[in-house]
């Protein structure tokens, strides 16, 4: 297969390797842009990322590298793959060392702490002149690698930046779909992580199936109402970024965020959980952003309030699911049940 494309993928975690593999697999050149070196060299000479994600090959076009500028060099499009946390810090090391014409992409679920800046926004404010998208939908990293048939959204006011991210990953077994619901698409992928961390508690808890899927219903409900308000499209929510990433991220123990709720569930304090797990679990930190935006904004988020209170004000789950479910149900009913 002739060379393609040469693009960057930034963080190895199990995320950015996987994309970064499904692209050279489609005979793109793939940088990936790494901090740990023992792992730069285990994927450049065994083909394996040995810390996240064992056993699964990477082909011969992924070249690893610890040199950012390295990386970036010649390259159409770059996407950032590291925690929300660390993500405004690694773009704008990128925006000195790209030019405008740089395609930019996020692949990041979740929200920047210390104020309420999505990934968009942030790729808005420090490049500016950049095409920019972003890319969500429901994929488990070790899905993608195991060659189960998979789907995403790209998401772009520009059609022809869709365009080219699927013809950078799109495969037989990953399917790109488009979007222009830019703030739509991003916020279920960021949203859904507070979700699961109540599905895992709520399956921890041995709730009945019933249970769950009226929970996971007003999750869909809440979630929607929050992003409507930030200008999302309603309709977004029930394609592959919404509900499609809702049912996977709460249906199973490969979710990080499951298993942090999962953990809670079972009676494990967070810091406990947290420290049993060596990557990132979202939902943590956007379930106190978006409580706090939502008071801000008065968006009723009963579901946001209740997690809220079981892991950071120590109430008992089950006082919680009672307020939930009997108290402050009515303003969810109706949109529920319509
Ligand atoms: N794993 C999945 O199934 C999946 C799927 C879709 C989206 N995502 C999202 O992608 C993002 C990354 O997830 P992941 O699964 O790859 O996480 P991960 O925890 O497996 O890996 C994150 C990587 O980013 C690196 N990193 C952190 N801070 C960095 C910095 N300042 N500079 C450079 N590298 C840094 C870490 O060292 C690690 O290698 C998250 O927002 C996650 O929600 C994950
Ligand atoms: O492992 P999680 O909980 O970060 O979820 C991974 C993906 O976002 C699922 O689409």
């Amino acid at each position: 297969m002739p060379e393609r494309h040469r693009v960057a993928v930034l963080g190895g975690g199990s995320f950015g390797t996987v994309i970064a593999n499904t692209m050279a697999c489609n005979g793109n050149q793939v940088a990936l842009w790494l901090r740990n070196p023992a792992l730069a060299a285990s994927i450049n000479e065994r083909r394996e990322n040995d810390e996240y994600l064992p056993g699964y090959t990477i082909d011969e076009r992924v070249t690893a590298t610890l040199d950012l500028s390295d990386a970036l060099n010649g390259i159409d499009t770059v996407f950032v793959a590291v925690p929300s946390a660390s993500f405004r810090t690694v773009v704008k090391d990128v925006a000195v060392q790209i030019g405008p014409s740089v395609v930019v992409v996020s692949l990041t679920k979740g929200i920047e702490p210390g104020g309420f800046h999505l990934m968009s926004e942030v790729l808005a404010q420090e490049l500016p002149h950049n095409p920019r998208a972003v890319v969500s939908g429901p994929n488990l990293a070790r899905e993608i690698a195991a060659g189960q048939l998979s789907a995403c959204v790209s998401a772009s006011p520009d059609s022809a930046v869709n365009a080219s991210i699927h013809d950078l990953l799109h495969s037989d077994s990953f399917l790109v779909y488009s979007s222009s619901d830019v703030y739509g698409v991003e916020l279920g992928g960021a949203l859904k992580n507070i979700y699961a961390i109540l599905s895992g508690l709520c399956h921890a808890r041995d709730f009945g199936e019933n249970t769950i899927g009226m929970v996971l219903t007003r999750a869909l409900a809440e979630m929607s109402r929050f992003a409507v308000e930030l200008g999302a499209n309603p309709l977004t929510f029930l394609g592959l970024s919404g509900v499609g990433d809702l049912i996977v991220t709460c249906s199973t123990p490969l979710s990080r965020n499951y298993r942090v709720g999962y953990g809670l569930g079972k009676g494990q304090p967070l810091a406990e959980v947290l420290a049993g797990m060596d990557q990132v679990a979202e939902g943590i930190n956007t379930l106190g952003l978006v409580k706090a935006e939502a008071d801000r904004r008065g968006v009723p988020m009963p579901l946001v309030n209740g997690l809220y209170g079981i892991l950071y004000e120590h109430r008992p789950v089950s006082e919680v699911f009672s307020d939930i479910m009997f108290t402050e149900v009515a303003r969810d009913v109706e949109f529920v049940a319509s």
